[in-house]
């Protein structure tokens, strides 16, 4: 379970002076539950996770994973969650199986678990035919495959996934989704971030809409579309916020 409880991130910047990238966010997401965060290009979804992730720290407001504060317990945290960001480092020179390997260890897993574990990562995500090649020779649906399978080594019971499905076409993608799905019946929590709004329609029980840091709605889909008197995420979200103040453009996936 994750409580996110008024959280404020500030940064500068030379143009804007200070300014809150992530403003008063509360929300939960409950044991079991997939959870979408949904916003445009620089709304604050990716600060939001990190923060989440104890990679970053707030300015104010607390978040709680699987019990653990993210500022006084962040040890509890991170042996929690599996965390996968656009700036997941792995080390070139490694096949997925050594990178497997290399993060089990990390967390102490035991060798015949482990290895039992990597067996059926690599075929739940459809790895057999790049498992034993290097890094550096892998594509980007592959590398991004790759990355999916480190962070779920230690089987964690929160996974916090930042935009998994970014540029990956849709075979790879129904992939990673279908991995979600999974971890979701396995009982495990998981909070994603996507621009891609129909991708969250068919995958999330819930969706929390953020724009520019602040927190503008949650609920389920459902909810959502009988609240606006929509029929799809792209027009709830647009119904949301004001047309004039938008200084981007939708995607059209
Ligand atoms: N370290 C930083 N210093 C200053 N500003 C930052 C920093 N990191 C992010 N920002 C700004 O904070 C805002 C939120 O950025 P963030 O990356 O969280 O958005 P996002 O919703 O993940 O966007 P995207 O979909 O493009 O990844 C943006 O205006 C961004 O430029």
């Amino acid at each position: 379970m994750i409580q996110v409880i008024n959280i404020k991130k500030k940064f500068y910047d030379k143009k804007h002076g200070d300014f809150y990238a992530v403003d008063d966010a509360s929300f939960e997401v409950e044991k079991g539950e997939i959870f979408g965060l949904l916003g445009p290009n620089g709304a604050g979804k990716t600060t939001l996770l990190r923060i989440m992730a104890t990679i970053m720290e707030q300015s104010a407001g607390k978040i709680i994973v699987n019990g653990y504060d993210t500022q006084s317990q962040p040890e509890g945290v991170r042996k929690s969650i599996g965390f996968l960001s656009g700036n997941t480092k792995l080390y070139k020179k490694l096949t997925p199986v050594e990178t497997m390997r290399f993060f089990g260890k990390f967390y102490g897993i035991k060798k015949e678990i482990m290895e039992k574990r990597i067996e059926q990562i690599i075929h739940n995500l459809q790895m057999e035919d790049f498992k034993d090649r290097i890094i550096e020779k892998l594509s980007t649906g592959q590398v991004q495959k790759t990355s999916i399978a480190r962070c779920m080594i230690h089987d964690p019971e929160v996974y916090i996934l930042d935009e998994p499905t970014l540029g990956l076409d849709i075979l790879t993608s129904r992939t990673i989704i279908d991995f979600i799905k999974a971890k979701k019946e396995e009982g495990k929590t998981i909070i994603f971030s996507t621009h891609y709004m129909e991708e969250a329609d068919s995958l999330c029980d819930r969706i929390g809409l953020i724009h520019k840091g602040k927190i503008i709605e949650t609920g389920t889909i459902e909810s959502l579309k009988k609240k606006t008197g929509k029929t799809n995420i792209r027009d709830i979200f647009l119904s949301y916020i004001d047309r004039g103040d938008m200084s981007y453009e939708l995607p059209e996936n």
